[in-house]
């Protein structure tokens, strides 16, 4: 099965593979990279009042010639500029050069201010007028949905964190509270064991399922976020890459591949743990990914 949609609990659906700019930064470079992937094929386009690019995005999605209503637009509101909710999300659809988006975040709790309740009734009303058809939210841990759940008049669909083999088990519980509550898991940084971490545990199992599929490491790490079922936000400025995350949703991997790269994740976040407190730094380690 390619990369589809899920449904979501206000009955619209979500593309399962994103494009994220956060990383895109210079300016003009920005719109050719978000061009060549929407050009590609990529349909979902995650986008942060921080990323500080929704002007050259919105330039991207003109200039690319898809019809806006062929895209789903995800941006957040990320505290930046005094800006209240309501101003943010006008400022960003303006830059984005859109109407509206398709879903509004809040990029992390410490920007629901002054309390989560408060910072939530404005996102409804950013719904209630049209600006955005799905509100959602992002680190959020299962406290701080519960904080929400408690006055929503509408839930939110989904909740973007860190999701990549080394963390899963640490994420397990808010994933588990999202699937419980109707709340789509978005998982961002699945590349982050190759980017940060080479020669980590999780390494020889997806070489190894990469060299039997003729695939490459990037296509395993996202087939295997695919296999969680949860919104898989990627990345590259690259276009052989682009092209290769599109066709890693025709990747089928086994339940044991699955399992094998579940285990050598889980075993490197135990062994991380183990060194930190230990005082030994693995090479490996460098970046202080593991944020279990
Ligand atoms: N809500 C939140 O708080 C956050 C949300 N996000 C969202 O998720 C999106 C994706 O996050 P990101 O961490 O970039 O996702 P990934 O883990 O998928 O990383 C993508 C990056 O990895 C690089 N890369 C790909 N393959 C390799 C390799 N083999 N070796 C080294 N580097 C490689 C790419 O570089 P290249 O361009 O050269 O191909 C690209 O810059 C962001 O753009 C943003 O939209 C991210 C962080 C936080």
């Amino acid at each position: 099965m390619p990369w589809a949609r899920i449904q979501l609990n206000d009955g619209t659906s979500i593309p399962t593979l994103a494009y994220g700019t956060g990383r895109l930064k210079n300016g003009d470079s920005v719109v050719g990279w978000v061009k060549q992937a929407i050009t590609a094929g990529f349909v979902h386009l995650d986008v942060a009042q921080a990323y500080a690019n929704e002007e050259e995005t919105g330039k991207a999605i003109s200039e690319s010639g898809v019809p806006r209503e062929s895209l789903y637009i995800t941006t957040k509101f990320s505290g930046r500029d005094n800006l209240t909710i309501l101003e943010a999300a006008q400022q960003s659809i303006k830059k984005l050069g859109v109407d509206h988006v398709d879903l509004y975040l809040i990029h992390h709790p410490r920007f629901a201010t002054p309390d989560i309740p408060t910072a939530w009734a404005q996102l409804e009303k950013l719904k209630a007028d049209g600006l955005t058809k799905s509100l959602g939210v992002s680190n959020f841990n299962e406290e701080e949905l519960l904080a929400i759940l408690d006055v929503a008049k509408i839930k939110p669909v989904a909740n973007q964190i860190m999701v990549h083999p080394y963390n899963l088990a640490a994420q397990l519980p808010v994933f588990e509270f999202g699937n419980k509550h109707g709340i789509v898991t978005e998982g961002y940084s699945p590349l982050q064991s190759l980017r940060s971490t080479p020669g980590g545990p999780v390494d020889k199992p997806v070489n190894d399922i990469a060299a039997r599929l003729s695939a490459t490491p990037e296509q395993v790490l996202l087939a295997w976020a695919k296999s969680k079922n949860i919104v898989v936000i990627t990345s590259s400025r690259d276009h052989g890459r682009v092209v290769s995350f599109l066709g890693a949703g025709d990747l089928e991997l086994t339940a044991e591949d699955i399992a094998a790269i579940d285990e050598a994740g889980n075993k490197g976040a135990l062994w991380s743990r183990a060194c930190s407190k230990a005082g030994t730094v693995l090479p490996w380690e460098e970046g202080k990914l593991y944020d279990a």
